[in-house]
Formats: C-alpha cells, structure tokens, sequence
C-alpha cells in the first residue's frame, strides 16, 4: 500500500545549462508542491502504513528548509554562489542543479535517511520510500523512484554530506542537530503521541 503526504514551499534558484533561457539565466521562484509516498505490506497497530502525524516531524522540517530559500548549484558561479549567500540569510547548496528532477532525487534521499534513523514505536514495519513527486509549477513535475535516486552513474552523485543548509535554517530546526545526526546516522525517537 502507498500513502501520500504533501508538503509546500516557495524557493528561488537558477537551473544552469538547460534549454529555457528564462529558467537558466535568471533568477525565479516556484511555488513548490512535494509529494512523498511511502509505502509497506503492513499497518501498525493504529492500522496505518505510517501516521501522517509523524510525516510532520523531521520529514516536513527538512523539507521546509527550502521555504523562501534560494537554492544554489555548489557548482555555480562562485561569484553568483557568493551574492546568493550574502543577501539571503535562508539557502541551500546542493551537489546537483536544482532542476525539478534533481530535487525529487533529493528529497527521496533525505526521507530515505529520515527513515533510516527512525525509531518505529507503534509497530510500523518496513516503510520504504517509494517515490517523491516534485511539482515545480501547476503543469511540471517530476518523480523520483529508488533507482533513480541512487542513479549516481547516469544522474550525478547525490551525498548528503555535500547538501548544505544555511545557519538561518538549521537555527530554525527544533533540533539543531538534526542534519548532523542524520548523517552520522544517529538514532531518531519521535514522540510517542503527536
Ligand atoms: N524537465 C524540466 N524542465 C524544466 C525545468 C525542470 O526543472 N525540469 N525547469 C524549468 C524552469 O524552472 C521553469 O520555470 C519552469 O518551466 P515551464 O514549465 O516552462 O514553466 P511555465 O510556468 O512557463 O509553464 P506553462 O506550462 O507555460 O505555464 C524549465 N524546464
């Protein structure tokens, strides 16, 4: 069985290198629509694949990172990295241009190490990601499955160590730490009510 969380934000960026000169030589925002879906063969004991109560919790922290942020290529201009830096206090550099594709690939790593790192408290079993939809507008998406996220050879090598969130954002993360457990991963224990 599949469920679907969906979560929002508004996020700035150039995509390098594409064929529309509007998307890749000016700087413009998208109202972002991000679907996560997970899946397992079992419900746990409130006969749910995964409370969507716990979808609120790290999962959609992560992904409101990228609220009013502005999303820089670690291989942009350094130039351009380093104005985007300076006058915004909220963005993020990732190892990959920040296509709509490339932010599914993301985003399904990130969830995956979520999930990785996640105590399972009510008897939830092998949840998996199964994809993440990234709508980039009202007529453009793309969605990530597992082979595609872990796709380093034709798509670009994706570690999460090279993902970097501004000290604004991570200041507003109710645990600092988080991005730093993740990645060593260290034990995630949610609450045991929401
Ligand atoms: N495969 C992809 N194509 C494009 C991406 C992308 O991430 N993946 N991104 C862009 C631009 O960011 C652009 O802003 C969005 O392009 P487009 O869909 O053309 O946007 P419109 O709002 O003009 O779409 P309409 O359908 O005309 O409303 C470009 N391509």
């Amino acid at each position: 069985m599949i469920i679907r969380k969906l979560y929002k934000f508004e996020n700035a960026h150039i995509v390098r290198n594409c064929t529309s000169r509007r998307c890749s030589r000016s700087i413009h925002g998208h109202s972002y629509k991000v679907e996560v879906k997970l899946s397992s063969n079992f419900l746990d004991k409130g006969q749910m694949v995964y409370d969507f109560g716990l979808m609120k919790l790290s999962i959609k922290e992560l992904i409101d990172s990228f609220d009013h942020a502005i999303t820089i290529w670690s291989e942009d201009n350094e130039e351009y990295k380093n104005f985007a830096k300076k006058f915004s206090e909220r963005w993020i550099e990732l190892p990959v241009n920040p296509s709509a594709e490339q932010f599914s690939r993301v985003f399904f790593l990130i969830v995956d190490r979520v999930l990785e790192c996640m105590e399972f408290r009510n008897e939830e079993k092998e949840v998996k990601v199964h994809s993440v939809v990234v709508h980039e507008t009202d007529t453009g998406y793309a969605e990530c499955f597992r082979e595609d996220a872990y796709n380093f050879k034709n798509m670009g090598e994706i570690r999460l160590e090279d993902i970097v969130f501004s000290d604004r954002i991570k200041e507003e993360w109710s645990d600092k730490n988080l991005w730093d457990k993740l990645l060593k991963k260290e034990k995630l224990t949610p609450p045991s009510e929401v």
